[in-house]
């Protein structure tokens, strides 16, 4: 089984196509130091959050420049989930994690896989994507699948998979990586903040049906 999380939500009506899909998980991503079309205000995010239904996991999707930061924005949002990129060291996920109810994954470059085992411990769970030079995720680039399945099998934390995945792709990526969860934002969009609600239900069901052992449908 794996989990599925769709991100970069910007509007209630893409919401509601996540939960319809099935998926696990959506993000919202808010106060990033780079210029993406998915991006919404804290607030946005917070009326987003307060829209979802239940059992379905809100992660707020954030760059915060310090401990303090990252807690004033969980504490804001009400997320259950905190994605935090940059470069935040173990005993500063520490301080965060305990400072607040929302889970804290960390987001680990998928070409610093040392960093994923350095901060596991201190986290909820770890994902790896391909991030750009400026510490950005939503990259649409694909990495070393190899690679981030070594860290799946030897790492003793939850390992989100995310980077380039698609509809066409995740089935593949989820016979390789065998992670906890995929994640997707730009993957399943019709333009720049709006998802596509067909592609995101492919995505759904084609990660779900692959870790089932099921051959993935392609939408036309
Ligand atoms: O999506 C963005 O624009 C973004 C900006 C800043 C930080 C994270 C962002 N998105 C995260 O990137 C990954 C994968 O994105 P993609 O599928 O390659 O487009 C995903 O974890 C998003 O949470």
């Amino acid at each position: 089984m794996v989990r599925a999380k769709v991100c970069g939500v910007t509007s209630e009506s893409d919401l509601r196509a996540v939960e319809r899909a099935g998926a696990d998980a959506v993000g919202v991503i808010s106060e990033v130091t780079v210029d993406t079309p998915r991006e919404v205000s804290l607030s946005r995010a917070a009326t987003l959050f307060d829209a979802a239904p239940p059992f379905l996991t809100t992660t707020l999707v954030s760059m915060p420049a310090s401990v303090t930061r990252a807690v004033e924005l969980a504490a804001a949002a009400s997320p259950d989930v905190l994605q935090l990129h940059g470069d935040f060291d173990a005993d500063e996920f520490q301080r965060i994690g305990a400072q607040t109810d929302a889970r804290v994954v960390a987001v680990v470059d998928s070409e610093s896989p040392a960093r994923a085992r350095a901060v596991a411990h201190v986290v909820d769970g770890v994902l790896v994507d391909s991030v750009s030079d400026d510490g950005g995720g939503g990259t649409g680039e694909t990495h070393d699948w190899t690679a981030t399945a070594e860290v799946v099998e030897t790492l003793d934390a939850p390992v989100t998979l995310a980077g380039g995945l698609t509809p066409e792709n995740v089935a593949e990526a989820v016979r390789t990586v065998r992670p906890y969860a995929v994640d997707v934002a730009s993957g399943v969009e019709a333009e720049g903040g709006v998802k596509d609600h067909d592609a995101v239900r492919a995505f759904v069901r084609n990660a779900k049906a692959a870790a089932d052992g099921i051959r993935p449908e392609v939408p036309s």
